[in-house]
Formats: C-alpha cells, structure tokens, sequence
C-alpha cells in the first residue's frame, strides 16, 4: 500500500493555495534544473498534499520558458502519486461557457520548443499516452464539483498551443473544426512527464473565453481573460478543498497502469545505458532502475 500525496499544480491566476494547513515552503531542487517555484507543503484534512504554481507567484514564466521536466521531477520527488492541474483555457464550444471547469480527457500537443521527455540518449523509453488522464481522478474531481455546485463537463480535448500568442482565426476554426473542446499553452508536456514519472494526472481546464472563432464575442484578451480569472480561482480553491477531503488515503492502483507506466516502456540494453542519465532518472524512474 502507497499512502496517497496529493499534487495542485496551479496555473494562470492560481499562484498559492488557500485552505493548505500546516503549509511550509521548500525551494527542492532537481537534476533537471530550476522548478517554477518552490513547493508548497501541506496538509487538507489530514490528507498530504504539495502545490506548486506553474508561472511562479506574479506570472514570471511564460508557457515556453517553464521548466515542465523540473517541476514533475521536484513533485515525484516529494512522494505525488496523483496530479492535478488547474488551468485556464479558452472554449471550442457554446455550451463550454466561461466559468465552466472541463475534466478534459485527451490532449493533442501542438508544442514545439520544449523538452517533452526525461528519457533519449542513453536510457530510451516509450510509454503510452493512448489514455493520458488517469480515469480514476475526474471521477474524484466530477463529485467534487457537483458538491460544490461548480459547473462541469466530463470529458474533452485539450489542444495545447506553444503560444504565448493566441491563435489566428484561422487556428481557432481549424481547432474548432477538429472537435476539439479547449485551448491553452501548459499540459503537454506535463502531461507526457506525468506519465513518464508514473504519477497519475488529470488536468481540469477551467474557461476563461471563447477564443477567437465565435462570432458574438471579440477576440480573446488577456484583460478579458484576468475578469473570469478570479471568480474562476475561488471556485478551483473550493474544488481542491472538497477533493482533499474526499480523497482516498490510500493510493488507488490506476486502472490503466498510469503509476506503472516504466513496467514495459524501458528499451535500451542495461550495458547501454548512460550512468550520467541514470543518475538524472533517480527520481523518476527509480522504481524500474533500482530492480
Ligand atoms: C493568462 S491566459 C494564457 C495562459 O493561461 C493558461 O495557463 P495555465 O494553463 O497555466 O492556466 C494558458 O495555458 C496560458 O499559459
Ligand atoms: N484562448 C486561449 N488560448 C490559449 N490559451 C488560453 N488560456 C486561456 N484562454 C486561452
């Protein structure tokens, strides 16, 4: 049995964490380099859990220059077995109304100047990202919002732009076209280095605007943006205190081996392997290294 540490990752607007009892900060550092902020430790009745902000405390990290391998690597390192992200996003959708909290389920990664794996030369690695959200936790999260009356949709597509600009119009109806449901410019890799570190991760993609396509509102803004921002906040501050408290204590074995994704992703021959990359890999894939 694993006891459950329960990891916030906040993003735009989210830059601390009300309700973390016995809260004490701690700038952990990483063989991956320099996380976004220092980790915020704590406890929601009873259950531990670590905040990090993802664009650290006054938005100094831009999409691009965060330090995704950093910050999973920092939170594996603080005992996270499960994930949560709270980002905002912009909507594909009519009935994704601004204020509504998307439990996405898939991601497409439109990024392209960024480091999306732990693994390469040296010590390569395949892992599945068929099923990128471990099922269990939009489930925690899906009655966690309907106890606390926060508007909801289970399920979606999260395209995750490079950005930091927004998208063109012709992006955004493209996107739209696709199905897909939200935009934003922060879960891939995140959501990559999850797997790879075998931390189960959901991310809940909270509205903030329509983007560019719909013909009733004016291309987004980051004024625009910030109104929705707060409101948006306080609701994801009830949600993480609800889903804290309801959480299981126990880590909950992930029904598609998100925690064991290392079992069958190893491929490089032992006598192959890198000792200087080994050695950055400790935390993240200690488990299968170590055997
Ligand atoms: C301030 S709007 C654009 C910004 O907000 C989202 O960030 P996060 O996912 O960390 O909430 C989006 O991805 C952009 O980075
Ligand atoms: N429209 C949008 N595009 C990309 N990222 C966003 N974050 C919030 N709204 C967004």
């Amino acid at each position: 049995m694993t006891k459950a540490v329960l990891g916030i990752i906040g993003g735009s607007g989210i830059y601390d964490l009300p309700g973390l009892e016995n809260a004490r900060d701690e700038m952990a550092t990483s063989p991956w380099g320099a996380p976004s902020a220092p980790l915020r430790h704590g406890t929601i009745a009873g259950l531990p859990v670590v905040f990090l902000t993802r664009h650290d405390k006054g938005h100094r990290l831009s999409p691009s220059d965060i330090n995704y391998r950093a910050n999973i690597d920092v939170l594996k390192r603080a005992g996270v077995t499960d994930l949560i992200s709270l980002s905002a996003c912009g909507s594909f959708k009519e009935e994704l109304r601004p204020g509504t909290f998307v439990l996405v389920d898939q991601f497409v990664d439109r990024t392209f100047r960024r480091e999306s794996s732990f693994f390469g030369k040296g010590c390569v690695a395949h892992v599945s990202m068929a099923h990128p959200v471990s099922p269990r936790l939009p489930l925690h999260l899906a009655a966690a919002a309907e106890a606390e009356g926060i508007p909801f949709a289970r399920g979606g597509t999260y395209v995750c732009i490079e950005g930091p600009q927004f998208s063109t119009l012709a992006e955004s109806l493209t996107y739209k076209g696709q199905g897909y449901s939200v935009i934003g410019m922060t879960n891939m890799p995140e959501a990559k280095l999850a797997r790879e570190a075998e931390i189960c991760y959901a991310s809940v993609a909270m509205v903030t605007d329509f983007d560019c396509w719909h013909p009733d509102h004016d291309a987004v803004t980051v004024s625009d943006i910030i109104r929705v921002l707060s409101a948006n906040a306080e609701k994801a501050s009830h949600l993480v205190a609800r889903l804290a408290r309801d959480f299981p204590r126990e880590h909950e074995l992930c029904p598609i081996g998100s925690d064991r994704a290392l079992d069958s992703a190893l491929i490089t021959a032992p006598e192959a392997r890198d000792g200087e990359l080994l050695k950055k890999l400790d935390a993240v894939a200690g488990r299968v290294l170590r055997k």
